[in-house]
């Protein structure tokens, strides 16, 4: 198995740590979380961010909860806590709901703890997996495209999307990976860039808006992205931005990859519609670096998810199968 660079969550037997993401590359700080507040105000401030890694990180918080509440109505108001870190990711709602079943069952602080280990260990199993199964597409050698970042940053370890393209490069099947920038938060520029050098895999940044002319002009085989959560009937929802590159894929007939495991799936949405997308506050767009960048008094749009509808999809990884243009019924067999 190959290593992993770094670890965006680390579990110390009684508090967890995390790799600080606001301020990769330039600085590495650590969080400690003792509580499970810690831990959710951890996922709203993106500290800690990436579908598979909140739902890690609300399974310690749960643990936490339980070491430090003997009390079920304080441990319940802990748990609703963390469900409200963030809305878009399947991951949370699902690692809370394997979480609170344990507690049914009556387990205690310990047994929780080794029931978001297992959680974790679980993930980093189910990428390594989808990196070999993803990268079984990838038939001929060329570049790539990824958005956002999908690696060990935002996973439990080796990463969804980022998981496919470092197996495939491992496999000399990817010259370059192109990587947009993706505003506001710059995941692209700041932790994939990062994670891709410390590889010694060939990167290139580009801006948001380079990227159709990048798929019409350079020859990119793949666009492949994770996902934040997946309808029903295929519908994806991803970082803003994904939805235009799925369609400038289609345009130039280029392969749209999505790559993301179970706890990303979620059948009691029906579709893409029903999905909630988190806005967040206008001033990530506003400003940055504290510097405002529009006229005082402009107003910003800032969606930080959008829809792709499942036709756009040429191909959904997960580590229950791959399912080629998913639809409801093609979905059916990714069911737990
Ligand atoms: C394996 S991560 C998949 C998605 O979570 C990722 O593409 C993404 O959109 C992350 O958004 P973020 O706002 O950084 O949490």
């Amino acid at each position: 198995m190959e290593h992993d660079t770094v670890r965006a969550l680390h579990w110390t037997g009684e508090t967890l740590v995390l790799l600080d993401q606001r301020r990769l590359p330039h600085e590495i700080q650590y969080k400690e979380c003792a509580s499970a507040a810690d831990v959710a105000d951890a996922i709203q401030t993106m500290i800690v961010r990436g579908a598979p890694a909140i739902g890690i990180a609300a399974a310690y918080g749960a643990a936490l909860a339980v070491r430090q509440h003997a009390d079920p109505a304080k441990r319940e108001a802990e748990l609703q806590y963390l469900a409200q870190a963030r809305p878009t990711a399947a991951n949370l709602h699902w690692a809370l709901q394997r979480m609170r079943a344990k507690l049914a069952n009556g387990a205690d602080a310990e047994t929780m703890a080794a029931e978001a280990c297992r959680v974790h260990a679980e993930d980093v199993r189910a990428n390594h997996y989808m990196g070999q199964l993803g990268m079984g597409y990838f038939t001929v050698k060329g570049a790539v495209l990824t958005h956002c970042n999908t690696g060990s940053l935002a996973t439990g370890g080796y990463g969804t999307a980022l998981g496919v393209i470092r197996a495939a490069y491992a496999a000399g099947r990817v010259s370059c990976v192109y990587v947009d920038e993706t505003r506001p938060w710059l995941q692209g520029a700041r932790l994939t860039a990062w994670e891709l050098q410390q590889e010694g895999i060939p990167v290139r940044l580009l801006v948001d808006a380079a990227a159709a002319a990048l798929l019409r002009l350079e020859s990119v085989r793949w666009v492949v992205v994770g996902a934040d959560r997946v309808a029903a009937n295929g519908d994806v929802a991803n970082k803003i931005g994904t939805y235009g590159l799925a369609l400038a894929a289609k345009a130039q007939g280029i392969g749209f990859m999505v790559v993301a495991p179970g706890s990303t799936l979620d059948f009691a949405t029906v579709d893409g519609d029903a999905i909630r997308v988190e806005q967040r506050d206008p001033d990530e767009v506003l400003a940055f670096g504290g510097q405002l960048l529009a006229p005082a008094g402009v107003t910003a749009w800032n969606p930080v998810f959008d829809i792709t509808p499942a036709e756009l999809v040429d191909v959904l990884v997960t580590e229950r199968g791959a399912v080629e243009r998913p639809n409801r019924e093609r979905m059916a067999a990714l069911r737990a």
